[in-house]
Order: structure tokens, then sequence, then C-alpha cells
């Protein structure tokens, strides 16, 4: 069994050490709040992250970084906008050898990049350390226990290998890969088709539109991908189109319902300022962006929900031009 370190216990990083600590690891769950930490401690809940949920004893609660040197890994689950800053603040922290594992999903939105090259450019290089751990997954059934399958992505392959073979229990099988780069990718941008999806729910628009919109979705997220070094049957498999019909069909994800509530209406900042959970798929539509353009790919959903989400495009207008773009072949302009 393996001692592990989760940083930040909103609904993920508490869902992950909930299943963790239940199949007999030790966990140390860090908040940045010490007032958290207290109410969690008196009573084994994280009531706004992850209500009624009984958190199991081999759970400790810290509010210090350091008290959780020498650990086997240290996952991180704070948002990918702070994660930057995390990192840096706690750059001796993160000095150690052990597996560094993140686990949020998104693109930040000031540089367009890859939570691996934020790692790598906070830390020096920890390729060799660093593991993506993404797939189909709400924190609301992994805190459950509910049957759950991840990808383990590490460009040292062994290393993948070890994180499965000691992080995997019957309700949490992981399969491995080395494409950080397609796993990274499939999981930030579908948080941008699951805002699409939710907007055609808000405006009452049909299933029709929404199975158009994740398939279009796929190929936009698979241009984007192939362009940027990664494996297209990545985004075939549980970091592609897993996480994609997860997130674009639960009423758990976040991201969508953000999309529904747009849809019905609402301003972005009315939206999340009452989401009080964070909604990755706002700043990595920005990021994908301006990755297309710098890269030259068409990805014309993206572009759309950029200029509905920040430059308040009508979103029914918006899906006029989607529908009345010319006519193209299915295949022919798929990966360019
Ligand atoms: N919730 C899920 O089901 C789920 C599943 C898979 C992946 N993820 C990913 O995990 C990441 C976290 O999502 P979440 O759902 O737990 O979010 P959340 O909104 O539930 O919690 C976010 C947590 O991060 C903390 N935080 C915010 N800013 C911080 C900072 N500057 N420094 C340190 N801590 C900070 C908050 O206090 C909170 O505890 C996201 O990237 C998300 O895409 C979430
Ligand atoms: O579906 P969301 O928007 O809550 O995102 C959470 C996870 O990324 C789903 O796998």
């Amino acid at each position: 069994m393996s001692n592990i370190a989760i940083f930040g216990a909103g609904s993920w990083g508490t869902a992950l050490a909930q299943s963790f600590a239940s199949y007999g690891h030790q966990v140390s769950l860090w908040a940045r709040n010490i007032d958290q930490v207290a109410k969690m401690n008196d009573n084994r809940v994280n009531a706004h992250y992850l209500p009624g949920i009984r958190l199991h004893d081999n759970i400790r609660f810290t509010a210090d970084v350091n008290d959780t040197v020498g650990v086997d890994y240290s996952i991180i689950a704070v948002p990918t906008q702070a994660q930057r800053q995390f990192l840096a603040d706690h750059r001796d922290r993160f000095s150690g050898q052990e597996p560094l594992i993140n686990v949020a999903k998104g693109l930040e939105a000031s540089s367009g990049k890859r939570l691996s090259d934020i790692y790598n450019e906070v830390l020096g290089d920890v390729d060799q350390r660093y593991v993506v751990l993404y797939g189909p997954s709400h924190a609301e059934e992994v805190g459950r226990n509910m049957p759950t399958v991840l990808v383990a992505a590490a460009h040292d392959e062994a290393l993948a290998a070890k994180v499965q073979q000691d992080l995997m229990n019957e309700n949490l099988r992981l399969y491995t890969t080395d494409d950080v780069t397609g796993v990274e990718l499939g999981g930030a941008l579908k948080n941008i088709i699951a805002l699409a999806i939710g907007m055609t729910v808000g405006l009452g628009y049909g299933d029709n539109a929404r199975a158009a919109l994740m398939t279009r979705g796929l190929a936009e997220i698979t241009r984007l991908g192939v362009k940027s070094g990664a494996n297209p049957l990545t985004f075939l498999g549980l970091t592609g189109v897993g996480d994609l019909i997860v997130t674009c069909t639960s009423g758990h994800s976040r991201n969508r319902t953000a999309g529904v509530q747009l849809g019905q209406g609402r301003t972005l900042d009315d939206v999340l300022a009452h989401m009080g959970m964070v909604v990755e798929g706002v700043p990595t539509t920005r990021a994908a962006y301006e990755r297309a353009k710098e890269l030259g790919i068409s990805m014309p959903i993206v572009s759309h929900m950029y200029e509905v989400l920040f430059n308040a495009a009508d979103v029914n207008q918006a899906a006029l031009a989607l529908m009345t773009r010319s006519g193209k072949s299915e295949q022919e302009d798929y990966l360019n």
C-alpha cells in the first residue's frame, strides 16, 4: 500500500482521496483553507465540495504542504489556472523524487500551454516524474466507489505501469499510455464541447444537435491534438471519446451545467459567480482559440464558443453560423 498526498480538497481531490483510502492507502489531503481542514477533521465530511460522503479514516487533513514530505505519490488536483502559482509557491516541496500525478484538466489561458509544460517550466525538467491521470470520471461517483476507468499517461512507460499496479482497485481500473500530449489535450478540450452541449440544452435544441456537436467536436479535438504531436487513436479512447461522452451527457458535469445556464440567457459572470466549483472549459476556450490560430487549423466550434463567451456573440446566431458553413466532405478536412 502507498502513502499518497493529494493537493486540492475540492470535489476531485476529495473523491480520489476517498477512493484510495477505501482500498488501504494512507492519504494526506491538503487544502489551502485552514478552516476547511478543521471542519473536515471534526466532521469527516467535505460539506461544500463532496457532501453526503463520510470520509474514510485512512485520510488525514492538513493545510501544511510540508506535512506531506516523503510520500510515494503526490497528486495535484488544484485547478489549472492556479497550478503555475501553486507549484512556484511550493517549489521546494515538489523537488523530491516521488511521481507527480496531475489530475487537473485544462490549458493555461494566458499561454495556451498544457500542464506538463507548466510543470517543466516551474520545477525544472520533471518529464520522468510526471504522470497525468484522466478519463471519464465524476467526483460524485468516484467518491462513492462506483466503477470508473481512467488512463495513466507518462513519458516513462514503466512509471505509468507502476502507477497502474499501485493505485488500481476493483472500482478504479487504470490503463496506461505514453501519449501525454494526447491525454492532456483530450481532457482539456472536451470541456469546451461540454459547455457547447449545455448551451444547446438551455436553448431547447434536440438530441440530433448534441450528437453532431460531440462528433464534430471530437474532430476539432483530434485535429489540434494531431497537429500538436498526439497519437490520433488516443482520441478514440477513454480520455477522448470516453471523457467527451461523460461530460456531455452527465448531470454531474460542471461544464455542461454552466453551458445550460448560458443557453438560458444568463451572463458568463453571473454563471461563474454562482457555480461554486471550477468551470475549466471557460479559460480553456480562450487558450484553444489562440492555439488554433497559431497552428493555422480550423476549429469552428471552438471559435464560435470563444465569440459567445468573450465577445457577447448571440448563441443562436453562433449555432446558425455553424449550420450554414460551406458544405464539406466529412473526412477530407478531419485532420487539417
Ligand atoms: N470534479 C470532477 O469530477 C473532476 C473529475 C476529473 C477531473 N477534474 C479536474 O480536477 C480539477 C479540480 O476540479 P474540482 O472539481 O475538484 O474543482 P472544485 O471547484 O471542486 O475544487 C477546486 C479546489 O481547488 C482549490 N483551489 C482553488 N484555487 C486554488 C489555489 N490558487 N491554490 C490552491 N487551491 C486552490 C479550491 O479551494 C478547491 O478546494 C479541475 O481541473 C477539473 O477539471 C474534476
Ligand atoms: O464534466 P465536468 O465538466 O464536471 O468535468 C469533470 C471531469 O473532467 C469529467 O471527466
